[in-house]
């Protein structure tokens, strides 16, 4: 029997739903959760994605602005710009869209972010407290990515503890927050990457995979113990130009007990919970206005 397929468009649309109904009582409120969408450069595949992202906050209720600057655009311009949306009440969330040009520095453009509109998670304020368990608790973001593949798991009642998890992937934007939110739900978690010796042997114990490594075909068949879930967060081209995983799909569904597709997975949940951030960072904007006042 296949595996079960996690329909990332299906959870999305309820989380969506959800996000949508906490920002109508914001924005009745007077506080729409509004979110800035800052893109360097005319990379079309980048333009794609954040137009994506400003209709999905459209769809929701969240207000949104998209800031588009030439590839020339200077570090110090875009510092400065995010200096003014740091202190724009109407804006929540700040979202700098990666990879930016190689002259600027991206790690210096997220540390300019205020913490409390860090909505992707990538600032170190964000990290440190997903590393000391509090992230979400009024500190910091979790990683949109990541908090989506553990909605993924959620969803089909796949509960991590005590299971083994295996992470390929050690980036900071993924494989890294995914072990540690793994962690926190008491996992055991082993995280592998291009210096791993033998791959295959480790995933062979899981119960849990997820892929985040960027090369098509990083898992198959093979590699995957029966009945275990597989998270893809893949984003590769076939020969024919289709979007596809990381993943064998066809191989491992013969393997697996669940299973995301790509497209149509962890991608859509990544935009989701970017809005359930941003809804989040406008709550907690609320509260504290309620506090000091
Ligand atoms: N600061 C920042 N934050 C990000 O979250 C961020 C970023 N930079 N840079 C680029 C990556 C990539 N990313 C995707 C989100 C959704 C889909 C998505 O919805 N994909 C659809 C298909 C889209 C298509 O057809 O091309 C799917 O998988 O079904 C893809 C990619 C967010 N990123």
């Amino acid at each position: 029997m296949p595996a079960q397929t996690i329909d990332g468009v299906a959870l999305s649309k309820q989380i969506r739903g959800e996000v949508a109904q906490r920002a109508a009582a914001l924005s009745a409120l007077g506080i729409t959760p509004g979110l800035a969408v800052l893109l360097v450069g005319d990379n079309p595949a980048s333009q794609v994605y954040v137009r994506n992202k400003v209709k999905a906050c459209q769809e929701a209720g969240l207000h949104s602005v998209l800031e588009t600057y030439p590839a020339e655009f200077g570090e110090a311009e875009l510092l400065a710009r995010i200096a003014a949306l740091n202190a724009d009440p109407t804006i929540h969330g700040i979202l700098v869209q990666l990879p930016l040009p190689r002259h600027i520095d991206e790690q210096r453009v997220i540390e300019a972010i205020a913490p409390a509109k860090d909505v992707d998670g990538f600032h170190v304020a964000s990290a440190g407290a997903l590393l000391v368990g509090r992230s979400g608790d009024e500190a910091g973001f979790r990683p949109c990515t990541p908090y989506g593949c553990m909605k993924m798991l959620e969803s089909i009642g796949c509960d991590p503890r005590g299971r083994h998890a295996v992470v390929i992937g050690r980036s900071n934007i993924v494989g890294k927050p995914m072990a540690l939110l793994l962690l926190q739900a008491h996992a055991t978690v082993t995280i592998c990457h291009s210096a791993t010796a033998d791959l295959a042997h480790h995933t062979r114990q899981a119960d849990i995979v997820v892929v985040a490594v960027g090369r098509r075909h990083t898992l198959t068949a093979d590699m995957v113990k029966p009945g275990a879930v597989v998270i893809d967060v893949g984003m590769n081209r076939d020969e024919a130009g289709r979007l596809c995983g990381d993943v064998d799909f066809d191989g491992v569904r013969e393997v697996a007990g669940a299973l995301t597709p790509v497209p149509g997975g962890v991608g859509p949940m990544t935009i989701t919970m970017l809005l359930a951030n941003t809804v989040e960072a406008a709550e907690r904007s609320a509260r504290r206005r309620l506090q000091t006042h």
